[in-house]
């Protein structure tokens, strides 16, 4: 079994690299279906979508297509602090736009709601929500995703962008944690 150290904790590999892969190129074709002459803009939410931001978009093909970012943080060591901060904005004007929120997972959607909440001033047409993972069995805010990669089991991971206090968003495989 594949296992990585990161800090005080250990970690199993859950998910190998290529299936991530497939998901975010099945992601990209719909979208590139989806999306045709909506002149979309995507919205990266940091630290965490790096990774997937960056795979999905070299995907997408639609024309006038057009990607910003915004850095917002509510995890600290593996668990949700229930407030969501934000630490840097964008300047993009969404007013009318088709706008789709890129996240790394949705667990208890206190992030994504807080993003919507945010931005639902400044009028886009629509808002879409693509995230690489989802934990249906966390969620205890109701929100409708629009694109998802894959469900997994309620458990802290990282790698694939997703850190444990800082560390491991560099793996290409995801990794769960192991109990102690
Ligand atoms: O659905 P939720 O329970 O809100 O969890 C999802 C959020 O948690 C992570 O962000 P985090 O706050 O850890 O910041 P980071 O992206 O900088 O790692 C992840 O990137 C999502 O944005
Ligand atoms: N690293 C990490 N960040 C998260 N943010 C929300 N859920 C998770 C998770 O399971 N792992």
């Amino acid at each position: 079994m594949k296992t990585v150290k990161l800090l005080d904790r250990e970690f199993r590999v859950s998910i190998p690299s290529e299936d991530i892969d497939n998901v975010i190129a099945e992601m990209a074709e719909k979208m590139n279906k989806d999306l045709a002459g909506t002149n979309p803009l995507f919205i990266c939410i940091l630290n965490g979508s790096f990774m997937f931001a960056s795979d999905l978009m070299k995907q997408i093909t639609v024309e006038n297509a057009q990607i910003t970012f915004m850095r917002l943080s509510s995890y600290d060591g593996m668990g949700t602090t229930g407030k969501v901060k934000k630490l840097m904005g964008f300047t993009e004007d969404l007013k009318d736009r088709t706008v789709v929120l890129l996240e790394d997972i949705v667990d208890t959607g206190i992030t994504i709601t807080n993003t919507l909440e945010q931005i639902k001033d400044y009028e886009a047409k629509e808002v879409l929500i693509a995230t690489m993972l989802f934990k249906p069995d966390a969620l205890i805010r109701d929100v409708k995703l629009n694109y998802v990669g894959m469900e997994i089991p309620n458990d802290f991971i990282v790698g694939r962008g997703l850190d444990y206090d800082g560390m491991g968003r560099n793996l290409p495989d995801v990794y769960t944690v192991i109990e102690k």
